[in-house]
């Protein structure tokens, strides 16, 4: 079998399209733009990139871009500082705080700091908690992405049988959370788990997030199963110097065995920026207490 290849980059445009149809319906009632506040702390190259690409693609959206960039030796206090202005800022609907952070800062007390009602990242406690018992609020954008992906490919995905592998905050526990509220049957694999290729072996739907290059082989995957690989990892091209962009599937076997599978570049990555500018959207109408009709995006 060849796998369909799941095209995350068209339906991120396609996404980000919807969010600007509606971001201009949000600037006529309420007589300004959607803002998106962005924060990088220090240099780290990766970051500045996507940083940039978010601020373009927000700009893109009808949206405005409030970019802050403080440097690597800033101390939490003062990021902290920022943060709260960004709160208090009515011109200011999202924000998010480039993750990783300098070691010097204690992530959670930044996450903990910014307002769960602008926490577009999903981070915050209180955002873990609703999606935990079910509740509206923000859906971390890389996991809600990944859903969107599985839920247009599949339909409904009630008594699949789901592997998520990964554990982290950010991405594979909300993930998880999401599948249960599908109504999957899900495990959830990490560093510790025994036999992960049996574990696998079971699942209609793998999303694989661990940052370990091609790890997910052919002969794990069940014939037909949906692959979503979060992983961005940069690894030496073949050509001496150059670098490229790997995900944590070995994308050519598993696509000989897989029903579906998303390419890295151009899969998961590019509906995380799409979901940031929707939850940011959505932060702009519950901001100005305006009805977004639930199934709008
Ligand atoms: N496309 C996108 O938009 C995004 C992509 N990413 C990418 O996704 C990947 C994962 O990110 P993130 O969740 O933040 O990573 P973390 O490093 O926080 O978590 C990795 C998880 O993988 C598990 N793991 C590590 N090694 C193994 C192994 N050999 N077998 C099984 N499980 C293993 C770890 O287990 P344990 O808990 O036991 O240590 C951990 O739960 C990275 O490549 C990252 O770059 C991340 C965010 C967004
Ligand atoms: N507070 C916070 N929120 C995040 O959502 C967050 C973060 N910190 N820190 C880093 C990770 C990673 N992340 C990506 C976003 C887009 C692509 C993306 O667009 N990738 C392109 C390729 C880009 C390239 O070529 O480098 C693709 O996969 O096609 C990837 C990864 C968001 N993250």
């Amino acid at each position: 079998m060849t796998a369909a290849i799941i095209d995350g980059k068209a339906f991120a445009a396609n996404l980000r399209a919807k969010v600007g149809e509606l971001a201009a319906s949000f600037e006529a009632k309420a007589g300004r733009k959607a803002g998106l506040a962005v924060v990088l702390v220090g240099e780290d190259p990766a970051s500045q990139v996507y940083v940039r690409s978010k601020g373009k693609s927000t700009l893109e959206a009808g949206m405005n871009s409030f970019e802050h960039k403080l440097p690597a030796d800033t101390a939490e206090a003062d990021l902290l500082a920022v943060v709260e202005k960004l709160n208090a800022d009515p011109a200011v609907d999202g924000i998010l705080v480039q993750l990783p952070l300098p070691r010097h800062m204690d992530e959670q007390k930044v996450i903990a700091t910014i307002s769960p009602d602008k926490d577009v990242d999903g981070f915050h406690v209180t955002n873990a908690g609703r999606l935990a018992v079910g509740q509206p609020g923000f859906v971390p954008c890389t996991p809600l992405g990944c859903l969107m992906l599985l839920k247009d490919r599949l339909g409904d995905l009630s008594g699949l049988d789901a592997v998520v592998i990964g554990r982290s905050n950010i991405v594979g526990k909300p993930m998880a959370q999401l599948l249960i509220a599908e109504s999957c049957t899900v495990t959830v694999a990490h560093s510790r788990t025994k036999n992960l290729a049996d574990v696998v072996k079971r699942a209609d739907i793998v999303v694989a997030a661990v940052g370990r290059p091609e790890m997910v082989k052919a002969d794990w995957i069940k014939p037909g199963a949906t692959v979503i690989d979060v992983g961005i990892n940069r690894v030496p091209a073949a050509e001496e110097g150059k670098t490229k962009l790997v995900g944590d599937v070995d994308y050519a076997g598993v696509a000989e065995v897989a029903g579906a599978i998303t390419p890295v570049p151009g899969g998961v990555g590019p509906m995380t920026i799409a979901v940031l500018l929707r939850n940011a959207l959505v932060a702009a109408f519950r901001n100005e207490g305006l009805d977004l009709p639930a199934d709008a995006i």
